[in-house]
């Protein structure tokens, strides 16, 4: 072999090793950036219960909310009677210093019976209460005390006699079911959260109809009334049939046992004859399974004669059963209680005296008297 040859063969034999450096190194660098290879089968499996750790796999659940305890009854009517003293004493103090003047002339009578009339009392109510007080107090020498006679006066006024208890109990083993009605603002979901909180304290088992489905924030409301103190809201998409709603709601009460469904309704001005009719449809609905024990009112207390005017209408369309004056914490006129309750023959059941939870109490015509004396 000569030095050409030899020189071509050693050549040709370091161009195959470096050629076989170069594959070498480009395969092992592929298999390093290839995707990791599939598990084998066995890797599959879950691993034993015992060993999974509980923390790890337990899902991120909110806390349960804590529940209210609402105010009991007896703490709550003393807290309401001196509210209800604060904001209507002006009335029974203006008519006890007119009484106690030495002379009731005729000036001192007309400004008793505006007294009485700028409080919402009412004309004829006015005329026949001013009428007793003259035949009693102007006797002369009469040594009737004038506030002894005017809270007497008062008393029989108000009607102390009218059943004025919650019917919430039903019959048959169903719930007592209480549809709430009124027009915009009166108070009507405020006044549901608060009845049901009553019922709570007393420890009934409550179920809360959320029908007002016209207004998506009343419905929100509601819920939250309801998860305060843990009762359920059944609750249907916004713009559902209010009736459905009702359905649902009085049929939850039957199916868990509950003693009383309270149904809230959108608010409907009396003049709108469309949404009175489907508030008559809303109480027919829920009578195909339960009998309506209560139909409550609310009134605002500061819209004066025109919660008369309501309390005419929704009491042709539902029957009402009961009256709530609200607001009267924010209102001066009393004196309407009168009024409604002549006006319908349906006694005020509750009043409203603040935005508090817990600022709903009976109506009491005795404590209401005390209050308007002062
Ligand atoms: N001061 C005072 N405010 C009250 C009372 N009752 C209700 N309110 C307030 O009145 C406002 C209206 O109450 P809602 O319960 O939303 O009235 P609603 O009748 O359900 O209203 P709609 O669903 O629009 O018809 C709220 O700001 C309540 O806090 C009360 O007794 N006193």
């Amino acid at each position: 072999m000569n030095s050409t040859v030899f020189l071509v063969v050693v050549i040709a034999l370091v161009a195959v090793a470096l050629i076989a450096l170069v594959v070498g190194l480009t395969v092992s660098s592929r298999r390093r950036s290839a995707p990791p290879a599939a598990p084998a089968p066995e890797a599959t499996v879950p691993p034993p219960i015992a060993e999974t750790p509980v923390e790890a796999e337990a899902p991120d659940l909110p806390s349960a909310p804590t529940l209210e305890r609402p105010e009991g009854t007896a703490s709550r009517l003393v807290r309401l009677r001196q509210r209800l003293a604060g904001s209507q004493s002006g009335l029974g103090r203006g008519l006890l210093a007119l009484l106690s003047r030495d002379r009731l002339d005729e000036d001192t009578w007309e400004a008793i019976e505006d007294t009485l009339l700028t409080a919402d009392v009412g004309v004829a109510p006015t005329q026949e209460l001013v009428g007793r007080l003259r035949t009693r107090l102007r006797v002369e020498g009469s040594t009737e005390d004038p506030r002894a006679v005017l809270r007497e006066e008062l008393l029989t006024l108000v009607d102390a006699g009218m059943d004025r208890r919650l019917q919430v109990s039903g019959d048959d083993g169903k719930p007592g079911v209480v549809l709430v009605v009124g027009v915009n603002g009166a108070g009507k979901t405020t006044t549901v959260g608060k009845i049901s909180r009553i019922l709570v304290a007393e420890e009934h088992s409550v179920v809360l109809g959320a029908a007002d489905t016209f207004r998506a924030a009343a419905v929100e409301q509601l819920a939250t009334w309801g998860e305060r103190v843990g009762v359920d809201v059944v609750r249907g998409p916004e713009g559902t049939d209010p009736a459905s709603v009702a359905f649902e709601a009085v049929k939850e009460g039957i199916d868990t046992g509950a003693d009383t469904v309270i149904v809230d309704t959108a608010g409907r001005l009396q003049n709108k004859a469309g949404l009175m009719d489907e508030l008559g449809k809303v109480k027919r609905v829920i009578e195909k399974q339960a009998p309506v024990t209560e139909v409550l009112l609310v009134l605002d207390a500061t819209t004066g004669q025109n919660g008369l005017i309501q309390a005419r209408v929704f009491s042709e369309v539902v029957d009402v059963t009961g009256i709530v004056l609200t607001k009267l914490d924010g209102s001066a006129k009393g004196g309407i209680v009168v009024q409604v309750q002549r006006e319908l023959g349906v006694p005020v059941k509750l009043v409203g005296l603040g935005e508090g939870a817990d600022d709903l109490a009976p109506f009491e015509p005795a404590a209401f008297v005390d209050a308007l004396l002062g």
